[in-house]
């Protein structure tokens, strides 16, 4: 735990938030359209992979006896369409690459290795007909194997082992609804026609589009004015939703209202203020089942938190096993300053083996964050750190989750 006065720390933090939710319902979906979506139930195969033995290549599947040949060709066998006979000594038939190995073949001659004399087939000089070319029946995977288990999120790969494994259903979690709430005086919602006192709302459309892939649904609400009735307002119309997630409002100041307006909704406050920059003034409530993520409003702020809390909650909401992102060890281009109270996430470009921290880190700089692949991790209370040594690094593109 972190020494901060007063701030709860991020991990403590991220933690309390998980684990007061879990996933709620089930519904069964077509695997074909499944992607992304968390397994209920350990996925089972119903099949055989292959369900018999395959050519892997295309060519001749010859019968027992000298597999330098010669054979006599007695059919084809391509795929979808079995040659039903037994291959015997000195036999052969034509075979394609998937296509079943008839009984009684012991191994593919390649075609490149092949010489046909009307119905008589032999081997170029120093070839052979062999078995490694027979894909054995399920060395994939048998019937009754486990092939996923519960938790799991549908990888591209992880649908088409589904699919392969018999499943043309899938048992998956619901996912959680969501509303998105901007709220400040200053935001303009068409970003084209900005006064100077104003500034575009960019927080709500980044959030609802970071939080696709794990709800069900996203309503957005707001710009709401900093007015305590039209926040109650906003809570009101978002009540129906799993999680509500706001963005500005959250900090110190006398127009900063989302803790007095999510009181009077009736919504007890869980914790307010985290060891975390950027980050510091996140809120968690909630309100019945509803959740409420009350996110700073500075957009690099609102950024880092939605990835760090509203990310895993909602996918611990929706069932996944392994809801928050993982770190990576890369050697850091550049010295950092020591940490205080406060652990820091610094927007960074991250390579194979290494991790430059960017030069601007002002919690509003967007340019930065859009440049950024990487979360460069220092704790709480660390030392300057020294150019060349590693650190832990949140990779951005897969939500830090391989
Ligand atoms: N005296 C103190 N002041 C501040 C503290 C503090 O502890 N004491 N904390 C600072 C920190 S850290 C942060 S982070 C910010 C967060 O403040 P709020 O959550 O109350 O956010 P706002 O004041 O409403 O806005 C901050 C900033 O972000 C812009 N913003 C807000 N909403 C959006 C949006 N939807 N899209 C784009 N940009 C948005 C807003 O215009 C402000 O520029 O408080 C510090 N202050
Ligand atoms: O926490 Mo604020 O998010 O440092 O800018």
């Amino acid at each position: 735990m972190s020494k901060a006065c007063g701030l709860l720390d991020w991990r403590l933090a991220q933690d309390r938030l998980l684990a007061a939710v879990a996933p709620t319902s089930t519904e069964r979906v077509p695997t074909a359209s499944a992607s992304g979506r968390v397994l209920a139930q350990p996925l089972i195969a119903r099949r055989n992979q292959p369900a018999t033995d395959l050519s892997a290549m295309d060519g001749y599947a010859v019968g027992a006896g000298d597999l330098t040949g010669p054979w006599q060709l007695v059919g084809e066998s391509a795929a979808g369409h079995p040659f039903t006979g037994n291959l015997t000594a000195g036999q052969a038939v034509r075979i394609s690459t998937g296509a079943l190995v008839p009984a009684g073949a012991k191994a593919i001659l390649l075609q490149e290795n092949a010489r046909i004399d009307g119905n008589q087939l032999s081997t170029i000089t120093g070839t052979k007909a062999e078995a490694k070319h027979i894909r054995r029946a399920a060395f994939d995977f048998a019937a009754g194997d486990t092939l996923l288990n519960a938790g799991t999120s549908l990888s591209p790969a992880a649908l088409a082992l589904a699919l392969m494994g018999g499943h043309g259903i899938v048992d998956v979690f619901r996912r959680p609804s969501l509303a998105v709430i901007d709220s400040g005086d200053e935001l303009a919602s068409d970003p084209a026609a900005t006064l100077p006192h104003q500034i575009p709302s960019s927080n709500g459309p980044m959030l609802a589009a970071m939080a696709a892939p794990y709800v069900s649904a996203v309503e957005r609400i707001g710009p709401v004015a900093d007015r305590k009735a039209n926040l109650l307002a906003a809570l009101e119309c978002a009540s129906a939703a799993d999680v509500i997630v706001t963005s500005g409002g959250a900090s110190v100041g006398d127009h900063d209202l989302v803790r007095p307006a999510l009181e009077e909704w009736g919504a007890t406050i869980d914790f307010w203020r985290i060891a975390l920059k950027p980050g510091k003034p996140l809120m968690v409530a909630r309100r019945g089942k509803t959740v409420i993520l009350g996110l700073p409003g500075n957009p690099v702020s609102s950024f880092v938190t939605g990835w760090l809390f509203l990310l895993p909650l909602l996918r611990r909401m929706g069932g996944h096993a392994a809801p928050v992102p993982q770190a990576v060890m890369r050697l850091v281009e550049g010295d950092l300053p020591a940490t205080h109270e406060r652990a820091e996430f610094l927007r960074g470009i991250a390579t194979d083996d290494a991790v430059a921290p960017l030069d601007e880190q002002d919690s509003s700089a967007l340019r930065v964050l859009s440049q950024a692949n990487a979360l460069i991790y220092r704790p709480p209370g660390s030392p300057a750190h020294p150019a060349g040594s590693p650190a832990p690094v949140y990779l951005l593109q897969n939500g830090g989750i391989a």
